[in-house]
């Protein structure tokens, strides 16, 4: 394995023609849809229902391998069918102003016939649909038809590489030629398992780390409309997971595996050409550090090189290691890199702390009293600098919690990146991690501050004893305090904060989560934006499964 290496310009530079893949094998998925429909591709009209008691679940068989402690919660368990929708029954109010539409997305089927994926990241992306209006709430779901789901359904096995899960070559022949499609991008997964946004022009896209993971989808009715074809020769095979997108732009990070690095392009609205504002080189090696996301500012775009690297070993690997597709180089160091969005030059480069995180909150500037910038301060949710945290999101450990509390500790990670040209920035808890139980990631903010001073940001976090955040949290970064929003036993998915029409006050909008309770069961949540109170809540028919990130998609 050692002596297999990487050629040709680095993993991002390979024509994306070559990247697509066929549905090279077929046979039945392993359950079946909803009652009374023959076809694979059932109308969606079909399935809508009026009322949630008319649509009784279709129930997978149990997965092969039971978990320690057999949990109610279905969390972490593969959806129950396909598709379905339906007007909820609400307790509690629902503004009449949030008119629109919600819609998460994440990872909801975890299993092949009678093969259990082991890594939350594995499954197959499921869409989840809230729809608002005129205080009803109309909610949905459907599987992302993306080719690697597709093509599992039809052949009953693993066709592509998902995060941590790889197809097994038959023989050394197949072992060689599943190499030569890694290196075309053609084995990469396309499941679009992360996120979902909402493009300046009103497209509406799955994304993933996987470029050819770009997927539309039609907000409407969830239906999967086709890939989201970049039509610049860019090609490459790898992006950040979270794009900033705002309505005159798209902006992510291309890492360079082959010379470290990062290329960071931007997308007009009504067109799907990336455009390169300026590269940025790394600092350690041997590899770029892992970019799910990143932070902007209103001039600059800042680029993390994390200490906890892309690894071309551990991405030809078959099975999982424990950091699956990277490694960590705490001799490497870290740094954060920060870019002129006008020019592409890099204004500054400082070493900081070494931290782990996934998901940036947002950025600004600090400006000294001429109106100059003197610093930025960029916050995540940060891991201690502690990688166990991608273990812990293995499927049997989310699977069985015991009572002890196994969640490592996070924070609101704050860096400081000084403007006077010193070396190194600084890391530090933006206010006193106990607040919001030492858990935090899944963040939202009001996106009328992306870039700008902010005062709240929305996460979830922690009531220990714990093995996944489990609350919901308000921060107030002035005030230094957290709200805690709790339902024992169960797990809320990532707070979606949504600004009302007219406010002019920061937290002035409702957040909206998606709980798993703890009898297997769950429910749309609508907390007060200013007082974190709950203010409705409306049940599905069933569970759904934990969900990653969401978009807003307003009705005008
Ligand atoms: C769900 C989530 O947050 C992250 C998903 C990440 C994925 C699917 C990463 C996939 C990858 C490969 C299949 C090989 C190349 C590296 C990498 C981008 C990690
Ligand atoms: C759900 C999660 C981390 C939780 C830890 O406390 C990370 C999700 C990352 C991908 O979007
Ligand atoms: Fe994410």
């Amino acid at each position: 394995m050692a002596s297999i290496k990487f050629t040709g310009a680095g993993i991002n530079s390979f024509p994306s023609s070559l990247t697509d893949s066929s549905e090279s094998c077929r046979i039945k998925f392993g359950f079946s849809f909803n009652k009374g429909l023959s076809s694979t591709r059932p109308n969606m009209r079909d399935l809508t229902v009026t009322s949630v008691a008319t649509t009784p679940p279709v129930v997978i068989p149990s997965p092969a391998i039971e978990p320690v402690h057999e949990l109610k919660l279905v969390a972490w368990k593969s959806i129950q069918q396909e598709r379905w929708e339906g007007e909820l029954v609400v307790e509690g109010e629902i503004p009449l102003w949030l008119h629109g539409t919600y819609l998460r997305n994440g990872p909801g089927m975890w299993h092949i016939g009678d093969y259990n994926f082991r890594h939350l990241f594995d499954g197959y992306a499921t869409l989840v649909r809230l729809h608002f209006e005129k205080g009803r709430l109309i909610a949905g779901h459907r599987q992302v038809e993306s080719e690697a789901y597709k093509a599992a359904m039809k052949n009953n096995k693993l066709c592509y590489r998902e995060f941590s899960e790889a197809p097994k070559p038959d023989n050394f022949l197949s072992y060689v030629g599943e190499l030569a499609n890694l290196f075309s991008g053609a084995s990469l997964t396309d499941n679009a398992n992360t996120g979902v946004t909402r493009l300046g022009d009103g497209r509406v896209v799955c994304l993933t780390e996987t470029i050819k993971g770009s997927i539309e989808i039609d907000p409407d009715t969830l239906e999967t409309i086709g890939q989201f074809e970049y039509t610049d020769n860019w090609g490459g095979l790898i992006h950040s997971a979270h794009p900033i997108v705002t309505e005159t732009e798209f902006l992510t990070l291309l890492p360079d595996l082959m010379n470290p690095g990062y290329v960071v392009v931007r997308m007009e609205p009504g067109t799907n050409e990336r455009k390169v504002i300026g590269r940025v080189d790394c600092r350690g090696g041997p590899a770029p550090g892992w970019v799910h996301s990143f932070p902007v500012t209103e001039h600059y775009i800042i680029v993390p090189e994390m200490a906890l690297r892309y690894c071309a070993q551990n991405l030809l690997r078959a099975e999982p290691t424990p950091l699956y597709k990277f490694q960590w180089h705490p001799e490497s160091k870290a740094f954060m890199h920060v870019m002129c969005k006008a020019s592409g030059k890099i204004v500054t480069s400082v070493e900081v702390p070494l931290y782990v995180t996934f998901h940036f909150i947002n950025a600004y500037e600090e400006e000294d009293e001429d109106g100059r910038v003197k610093a930025i301060v960029a916050d995540c949710c940060e891991h201690n600098a502690d990688t166990t945290i991608l273990d812990k999101l293995r499927l049997q450990n989310l699977r069985s919690f015991s009572g002890q509390d196994v969640l490592p500790d996070a924070r609101v990670g704050r860096f400081r990146i000084p403007f006077d040209g010193s070396p190194n920035g600084t890391l530090e808890a933006a206010l006193e991690p106990d607040q919001h139980g030492r858990g935090m990631d899944m963040c939202s903010i009001n996106t009328a501050y992306l870039g700008k001073k902010y005062r709240y940001a929305y996460a979830c976090g922690a009531q220990r004893p714990c093995n996944f955040p489990n609350t919901l949290t308000k921060i107030d970064l002035v005030e230094k305090t957290a709200k805690n929003w709790i339902d024992d036993g169960a797990v809320p998915s990532e707070p979606f904060f949504v600004a009302r029409p007219g406010a002019t006050k920061e937290d002035d909008g409702v957040v909206i989560s998606m709980i798993s309770d703890k009898n297997g069961e769950g429910y749309a949540l609508l907390l007060d934006g200013s007082t974190f109170k709950e203010i409705a809540r409306a049940k599905f028919p069933y569970g759904l499964p934990y969900g990653l990130h969401g978009c807003w998609v307003p009705k005008n």
